[in-house]
């Protein structure tokens, strides 16, 4: 049997409140993944230039606009690191009692789950951090999670809930790991999007027009995607597949699997990210 749904129905007026601090490019798409679940949370959106949710959700512009007696289960902290401490300053200062009865659900990468517990004034607070990546908005996302040492069970439940609901969710046993998952899955799409920006430029360097171009890589990047999501094999198995002996694959894949190509830049641009997560951690 599936377990019921902890965030329920939209309309109903139990459901817990999940405030969306922060929604511009990764708040607004969990909302946008959100909207199109089966099972939209109550969401009320905190930012300051948001015109129109996704699924209708109030918008408040500033902290001193929320209503005083917000209570929310979650507090999703979608802001830049550099802004975390002080709009948790102002949620802690407006909201009282209704930001300890709170776990922190934080996107950020960056800061630690000590320091925004700090930063809330209680070393104690509940804080779940969570790295999704912008194929939420298509419910095709993917998140690492990691839940701190005061997380309660139901809040844990309910953040892993909420984050499935946009796509795939894998808990880690360690906050550092976060860091690697940044490199892999968070940043990883702009990878993706940028292979789609040179395929793109390639063809049209071969003679395509841009839209044919767009359009074979685009759909082409679709495809290979579903396999590696839906089918058992390898992604080495799945590459055999297409590279036939002595054929245009083998030509292209002499290029990319160089020492000095893909096998090099891949694991130094990761290394890269991690470095820089591991920074903002700081
Ligand atoms: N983009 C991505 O793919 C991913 C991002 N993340 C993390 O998500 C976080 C947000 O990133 P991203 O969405 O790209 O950043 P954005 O700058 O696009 O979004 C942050 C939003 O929060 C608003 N905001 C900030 N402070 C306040 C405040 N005090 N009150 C009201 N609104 C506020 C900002 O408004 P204004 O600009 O006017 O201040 C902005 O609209 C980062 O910490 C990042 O590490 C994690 C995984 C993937
Ligand atoms: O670039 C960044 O820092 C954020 C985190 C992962 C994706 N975007």
């Amino acid at each position: 049997m599936t377990a019921p749904h902890p965030a329920s129905a939209p309309s109903s007026s139990d459901a817990p409140v999940i405030l969306l601090a922060g929604c511009g490019r990764m708040g607004s798409a969990l909302a946008q993944g959100w909207a199109a679940s089966a099972h939209p949370p109550r969401l009320v959106i905190l930012d300051h230039k948001l015109e129109k949710a996704p699924g209708n959700a109030p918008i408040y512009r500033q902290v001193k606009d929320l209503p005083a007696d917000l209570a929310p289960a979650l507090i999703v902290l979608a802001v830049k690191p550099a802004g975390a401490a002080e709009l948790l300053e102002a949620l802690r200062q407006h909201l009282g009692k209704g930001l300890t009865h709170s776990t922190l659900l934080s996107i950020m990468a960056g800061k630690s789950c000590a320091d925004l517990a700090r930063a809330c004034g209680n070393p104690d607070m509940a804080v779940i951090r969570a790295i999704p990546n912008t194929p939420s908005s298509v419910n095709a996302g993917t998140t690492g999670l990691y839940a701190g040492p005061t997380v309660s069970a139901p809040m844990k439940a309910l953040a892993h809930q909420l984050m499935s609901d946009v796509g795939a969710v894998v808990e880690v046993p360690k906050e550092e790991d976060l860091r690697a998952v940044t490199a892999l899955s968070g940043s990883g799409p702009a990878y993706v999007f940028l292979l789609a920006e040179l395929l793109e430029k390639s063809g049209v360097e071969l003679g395509l027009s841009r839209e044919t171009a767009t359009q074979l890589a685009r759909n082409m990047i679709y495809g290979a995607g579903k396999m590696l999501h839906d089918l058992p094999q390898s992604a080495a198995t799945l590459r055999q597949n297409v590279t036939s002996p002595n054929g245009t694959t083998a030509a292209a894949l002499d290029v990319l699997s160089a020492p000095d190509a893909w096998p090099r830049t891949v694991p130094q641009a990761t290394r890269a990210a991690a470095k820089r997560a591991a920074e903002l951690d700081d």
